[in-house]
Parts: C-alpha cells; sequence; structure tokens
C-alpha cells in the first residue's frame, strides 16, 4: 500500500535554531540522574521532608505544639539554606506544607521554586503538646524529672497532660481552627495521635502526586515528620523515640514503584532508607541539640 503523503512541509528558508535547545526542567533532568542512580530498584518518585526552620521558642526552649511562632534569625538563614540545598539535589514537583508556611517560602524562593503548587494543612502540624505547651522545656524537667520529661517527649503512646480548654494556647481558641470539626482539636497529642491525624493526609494529599511521578516537599515539624518517617521507614515503637530531626535540614527519600523507600547508603541510624542533604557532621550535632533540648546542666540539677 503506497504511504500517503503527509501535509505537504512549508517551503521557504528553513528555520535556523538562534537559541539552543531548550533543556528540559530540572525536575525532569533531575528524574533521569535518580532512576540513573537507582537501576533495578524501579524508581518511582523523591520525598522530601524539611522540619521548619529554628523557631523563637526553640531558641527559648519552650514547648511549642500548635502555637504558630516566628523563626529566629538562624531559623531564617535554615530555610534558606534548605531550599539551595534542594536546589542542587531535587526539583519539588509538588508543595505540602502546614500552616508555618515561613520556611516553605523562603526554602522554595532559594530553589527558585516559587511557582511549585502548594497545599498546606492543619494534619501536618507540630504534635500537640497539652498543658505542656508554652512551658520551658528545662524548668518542666526540674518539675516533674528527666524521665517524665522524656516519655512525654518522645513516648509512642503517652500524650502530656492536656490542655486546659479557656488556655490561650488551646488551638479552639485560635480563629484559624474554628473550621475544624471539634473532635479534630486536640487538647493533648502522643506520637500515635499525631500520626492518625497525618496519615489520612499522606494518604490523600502526598501519595497521589509521589504515585504520578511527582517530587514532593513536605515542610512541616519535627514530630508530624516523625510521624511519617515512622510509617516509611518501618521503625518500631521502641526505636522510634531515638529518632531526632534537626530544623531546617532537608530529608530525601526515592521512592519505588510501591512507594517503598530505596536504601540509601548515606542514611543515619536510626534511618535506614533517609538521606539528609547538607554537612553530616552539622546535621549530627543539630540532632543531638534537639535531643538535649531538655537537659540540665552538668552537675547542679538546676536548668542550664
Ligand atoms: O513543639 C515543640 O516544642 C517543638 O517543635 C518540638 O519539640 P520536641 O523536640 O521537644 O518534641
Amino acid at each position: 500500500m503506497s504511504k500517503k503523503a503527509g501535509p505537504k512541509r512549508p517551503t521557504g528558508p528553513r528555520r535556523v535554531r538562534t537559541r539552543p535547545r531548550q533543556r528540559r526542567s530540572n525536575g525532569f533532568d533531575l528524574r533521569q540522574k535518580a532512576v540513573a542512580a537507582y537501576p533495578g530498584e524501579n524508581f518511582q518518585a523523591t520525598l522530601v521532608f524539611s522540619r521548619h526552620g529554628e523557631s523563637e521558642w526553640n531558641v527559648a526552649n519552650i514547648f511549642t505544639g500548635w502555637v504558630d511562632v516566628d523563626l529566629s534569625e538562624k531559623g531564617l538563614g535554615e530555610a534558606k539554606g534548605a531550599g539551595e540545598l534542594l536546589k542542587a539535589d531535587a526539583r519539588c514537583g509538588e508543595l505540602r506544607k502546614t500552616w508555618e508556611e515561613r520556611t516553605c517560602n523562603l526554602a522554595l524562593e532559594a530553589a527558585d521554586q516559587l511557582y511549585v503548587p502548594t497545599n498546606k494543612s492543619w494534619r501536618l502540624n507540630e504534635r500537640m503538646y497539652g498543658g505542656l505547651t508554652g512551658l520551658d522545656k528545662k524548668e518542666t524537667v526540674v518539675k516533674h524529672g528527666a524521665e517524665q520529661v522524656q516519655v512525654w517527649r518522645r513516648s509512642f503512646d503517652i500524650p502530656p497532660p492536656p490542655l486546659e480548654k479557656d488556655s490561650k494556647y488551646h488551638p479552639s481558641n485560635e480563629a484559624k481552627y474554628k473550621a475544624l470539626d471539634p473532635k479534630d482539636v486536640p487538647d493533648t497529642e502522643c506520637l500515635k495521635d499525631t500520626i492518625a491525624r497525618v496519615m489520612p493526609y499522606w494518604e490523600e494529599a502526598i501519595v497521589p502526586e509521589l504515585k504520578a511521578g511527582k517530587t514532593v516537599f513536605v515542610a512541616a515539624h519535627g514530630n508530624s515528620i516523625r510521624a511519617i518517617v515512622k510509617m516509611i521507614e518501618g521503625i518500631s515503637d521502641d526505636v522510634i523515640p531515638g529518632l531526632e530531626i534537626p530544623t531546617g535540614t532537608p530529608l530525601v527519600y526515592e521512592l519505588d514503584a510501591d512507594l517503598k523507600p530505596i536504601a540509601s547508603p548515606l542514611a543515619v541510624e536510626p534511618l535506614k532508607f533517609g538521606r539528609y542533604l547538607g554537612d553530616a557532621e552539622k546535621i549530627k550535632a543539630a540532632a543531638e541539640a534537639v535531643k538535649n533540648q531538655t537537659k540540665a546542666a552538668r552537675g547542679t540539677g538546676r536548668c542550664a
């Protein structure tokens, strides 16, 4: 069968390409890089977490929970630094974030990705610290003892004491939470409670983008990130107390077609799959500093 002549190609001088071929978006190149880096792993998508940059209450060592506080000068720098690291390593396709928008916006601006579609949800908020909200962490140790405070901070299923409904820190007294179903507004939360309210968002707002092969950047909080990471890494209830999340430091997961994490040689215990971007020694020291926020000064028994 003779080939039917296709449409007549316009005659006249051939258009000379005056500009170099437009490079595919970095996203595609980085995706190719990731696919090439994990041959045989059936790479599907990249997931990046970053805890917010250091906040003013982190500096003051105050239990924060759902209270929305500003970033410190150092935290602003950390947020920008996270974006600079992202720029080199992960082209975000989607952004999921909490109400704490400062870190996201600064990070995406530094990564030249302010155009990324964003979505925010209270479900990514920090664990609600209940009756500890607004209290100094070291003074709380002096009052209740280091062991009890460690249980409240890092146990899997033992929450801090509930916060009084009439407290100025109770979310039900904040306009931005007025639309929430009252049953979703906690008086206190343990990590198990945090997981229970983060997971519906993970399934509905993050998984579909990952399944579409997009790089999703989740800017959230120490314990809401611990909640998702526990599930991704398969960390047990008795090991999870040992996981600390430093502020403003991108944590990258490459996921396979079943959204299972691909092991990374750069992962640091108790992580097996996630790799932090940045200086490993600085990151280790920052995670240790989070752990030591409740440590009293050596030998005095008083708070440092
Ligand atoms: O809510 C807070 O105080 C911090 O953001 C997390 O505190 P933690 O490291 O003591 O859990």
